[in-house]
């Protein structure tokens, strides 16, 4: 199996990227498809292989899919086969990805029912789901945890709005929450949701099929119950993740740069915390054009401070983005902290570009100071392991960068969550082969 990337790197890149549609977007969304027995017509599908996964569980579940091009898809949910609840092969694709615990909510909204295996996703730190099933139970719903099976289990058969106040704003657990009160009964109030631009698409798509959603983008949403649900179309926003991880990769590289057709206005603080670590770039139009730079030097907090990094829900900075953020600033003029409070063993990867002639102190589980090194010692290449997806495409934008040659072994995880990354990198000019 050729599940591994060797790069050469060193080389500047050089052209125009589109980024793919948005993953954790795509997730909710296709999801969503359960709520109703009518035609869902989804565009912009990431091609990956976390949501080709949760397309195929929707086809095993009885779902009428029909994959019109790689990118558009068409769902019919009119029946679903309760017997493949039960079979080993929804436990194995069930369990395969983080994303499937939101075929929880639309299923109890419909069906009364649902089981679901304890899903997969990053091995980074300790990923509950209190949220989801604490917020189920305030809607009516009872759930078991069967540690033999592995499976949680949950019956809802009347399901009531309510208020709810969120534990933590969970991106997930609001989405499940969200599309299991679409179809209760009476009003239901959701305090202290989470507000991701992923969060709101899917909001704006339940409106869209019928559902009445207010509060949409605010950490308050007030959901009155509707009978039914009927189809729609709904187009993914691009990947703000990827969008991200290019701005840090031609930053590192010192490459010249457009990422196509952003959404600029649906990134919050992304590209102002990339401006931050120095990284020059323009607006044009809605594309995002980054000049090649020798140097970018890293701010300081106006009291002249060390800068610090840290994510936070939205509309803070996003957990997803602080490995890029972290590989980029080794190349920096400057320091700054990285302060990852949301995962605790997501930072780890950071032995790598140890390994790699980085300068950086891993102070705990949740923090790291990296010293830039101003690109006056190139990065060299080593042969490594992808931790997350995450640390994996933070690792190949270090490999691209580096001196000679790295390979990065376990790139599953890199794609899980980006499409065809290396022929797309290709196309700019970057040297990778898999082998
Ligand atoms: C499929 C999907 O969409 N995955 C995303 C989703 O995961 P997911 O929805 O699983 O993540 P959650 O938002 O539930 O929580 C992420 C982590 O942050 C902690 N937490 C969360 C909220 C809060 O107010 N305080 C707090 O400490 C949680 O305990 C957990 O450790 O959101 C995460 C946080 O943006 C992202 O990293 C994941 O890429
Ligand atoms: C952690 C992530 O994904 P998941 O929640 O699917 O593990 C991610 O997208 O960075």
């Amino acid at each position: 199996m050729r599940n591994a990337f060797e790069i050469q790197g060193g080389k500047k890149l050089k052209g125009e990227i589109i980024p793919q549609g948005a993953k954790n977007e795509a997730l909710q969304i296709i999801s969503a498809v359960l709520l109703t027995g009518e035609k869902m017509t989804i565009n912009n599908i990431p091609d990956i292989q976390d949501v080709n996964r949760l397309i195929e569980l929707l086809g095993d579940m009885g779902v009428e899919v029909n994959r019109i091009s790689r990118s558009v898809c068409t769902f019919e949910a009119k029946e679903i086969d309760q017997d493949f609840f039960n079979s080993e092969a929804f436990k194995t694709k069930g369990g395969g990805l983080r994303g499937s615990i939101m075929i929880l909510g639309p299923l109890l909204a419909r069906f009364g029912k649902a089981s679901i295996p304890k899903p997969g996703g990053d091995k980074i730190g300790r990923r509950r789901l209190d949220t989801h099933f604490l917020g189920f139970e305030k809607l009516g719903a009872r759930f078991d945890y069967n540690p033999e099976t592995g499976f949680y289990n949950v019956d809802a058969s009347n399901l009531r709005g309510t208020y709810i106040l969120l534990d933590e704003a969970s991106v997930t657990g609001t989405a499940n929450i969200v599309m299991a009160a679409v179809l209760s009964k009476g009003t239901t109030t959701i305090y202290n949701a989470a507000c991701e631009p992923y969060l709101q698409q899917l909001c704006k798509m339940l409106n869209r099929m019928g559902a009445k959603i207010s509060g949409i983008a605010s950490n308050l949403l007030t959901i009155e119950g509707v009978e039914s649900l009927g189809g729609t179309e709904h187009t993914m926003l691009p990947d703000m993740i990827e969008i991200g991880s290019f701005i840090g990769l031609a930053a590192m590289t010192g490459s010249e740069i457009t990422i196509k057709d952003v959404k600029y206005a649906e990134l919050g603080m992304i590209p102002d915390v990339f401006k931050r670590l120095g990284i020059q770039m323009e607006l044009r139009g809605d594309d995002i054009y980054i000049p090649s730079q020798d140097h970018y030097e890293i701010d300081t907090f106006i009291d002249g401070s060390l800068l610090t990094v840290a994510d936070a829900p939205w509309p803070g900075f996003t957990p997803d983005l602080l490995s890029i953020v972290l590989v980029v600033a080794t190349q920096a003029k400057g320091s700054v902290l990285i302060h990852q409070k949301m995962f605790e063993s997501r930072l780890f990867f950071v032995d790598k570009l140890l390994d790699m002639g980085a300068n950086i102190i891993l102070c705990d589980p949740h923090r790291a100071t990296v010293i830039g090194l101003d690109k006056q010692i190139q990065l060299r290449g080593i042969s490594m392991t992808s931790p997350d997806i995450r640390a994996g495409v933070s690792l190949l934008i270090a490999a691209l960068s580096a001196q000679g040659k790295s390979t990065i072994y376990n790139i599953e995880q890199i794609e899980r969550g980006y499409q065809n990354i290396d022929a797309r990198l290709k196309a700019l000019g970057a040297d990778i082969v898999r082998v």
